[in-house]
């Protein structure tokens, strides 16, 4: 059992149940004996708090996986949503609001519901309540719950929590990244020509889309990538290029939920994280290139055939 498996059998065991929020697990004494947010940093509070709420989200998503589900779509017929996605939703931003009133909530099921995806300079938590949503209805265990937190529009810190294997993906900015107690670190692979490539498909199906979708793909094997994967999450795909386990991701078609916590993640594990022309990311933009290297990012940014998603920030 990992760590922190471990840790959430304890914490479960210490509150009455998955419904209360994780902050009662803390008053219970399962203060978190964590080692992942350096003394005296600013936001050292609200990551512990990331932490036993991603806990406790990734219980109720475990739980609720192999049981019957209610689904409904949002802006395609494969985009799916669950009861579990606004359950876990409410239960994450309805504890950090109670304990952080001031600050701010980006989640992607209130902004599907209509609330404003703005960030603003105030402290605002970026909530992905289960990525990889269809997987979950699939009973497909590659399952996340991701919540990144920023202040002054710049991303502090970052966690993903895979909710089957119990991997804590961690990063804090400046602090390094860590995946349970280790320390996390990108490839060094410059060229596509060997590189092992994630990538996600999105939520559009329509021919043109399809068409562009597939064709970026095949000038990847073109160029002799040595593999590429699609696992149906892209923040557990981010994370792995942040362990090292591949060697680059891009994808159009993604949320800033999805990108936040895993921004924070790679570029503490020493990789990077641009747009797909090849300049700076802009999160809302709905798309990305993550990378071990600069060199590999740019060479990708080179071949790619945009497929336009809109913006975030746009309605
Ligand atoms: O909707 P959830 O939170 O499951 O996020 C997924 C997106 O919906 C997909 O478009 C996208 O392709 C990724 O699979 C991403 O994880
Ligand atoms: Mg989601
Ligand atoms: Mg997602």
């Amino acid at each position: 059992m990992t760590y922190w498996a471990e840790r959430e059998e304890r914490a479960m065991k210490s509150s009455e149940g998955a419904g209360r929020s994780a902050l009662s697990a803390d008053r219970d004494g399962e203060k978190a004996e964590l080692n992942i947010v350096p003394a005296g940093d600013p936001w050292k509070e609200c990551m512990e708090t990331a932490v036993q709420l991603a806990l406790r989200a990734g219980q109720v998503i475990k739980k609720a996986l192999t049981e019957e589900k209610r689904v409904s779509t949002k802006t395609s017929v494969v985009d799916l949503v669950t009861e579990t996605d606004h359950l876990v939703e409410e239960l994450i931003i309805s504890a950090l609001r109670e304990k952080f009133p001031s600050h701010k909530f980006i989640g992607e099921e209130s902004t599907s519901a209509g609330s404003k995806c703005v960030l603003s300079d105030s402290p605002t938590w970026i909530i992905d309540p289960i990525d990889g949503t269809c997987n979950f209805v699939h009973r497909f265990p590659t399952v996340a719950v991701s919540i990144g937190f920023a202040v002054n529009q710049e991303l502090e810190f970052g966690v993903i929590y895979h909710c089957t294997n119990g991997n804590m993906y961690t990063g804090r900015k400046g602090h390094g990244a860590f995946c349970n107690q280790e320390r996390l670190h990108v490839t060094q692979e410059t060229g596509i020509r060997n590189a092992f490539i994630l990538t996600e498909i999105g939520p559009k199906r329509d021919p043109a889309t399809l068409k562009l979708f597939l064709g970026n793909m095949e000038k990847m094997l073109q160029f002799q990538a040595h593999g590429i994967r699609v696992i149906g999450s892209s923040t557990l795909a981010l994370c792995h290029i942040a362990s090292g386990a591949a060697d680059a991701y891009y994808q159009y078609g993604l949320h800033c939920w999805d990108l936040a916590a895993a921004t924070v993640i790679i570029r503490e594990a020493g990789g990077v994280v641009i747009d797909t022309t090849g300049g700076p990311l802009d999160l809302m933009s709905c798309r990305v290139i993550a990378a071990g290297t600069m060199e590999l990012a740019q060479s990708i940014a080179q071949m790619l055939q945009t497929i336009d998603y809109g913006r975030d920030d746009e309605n």
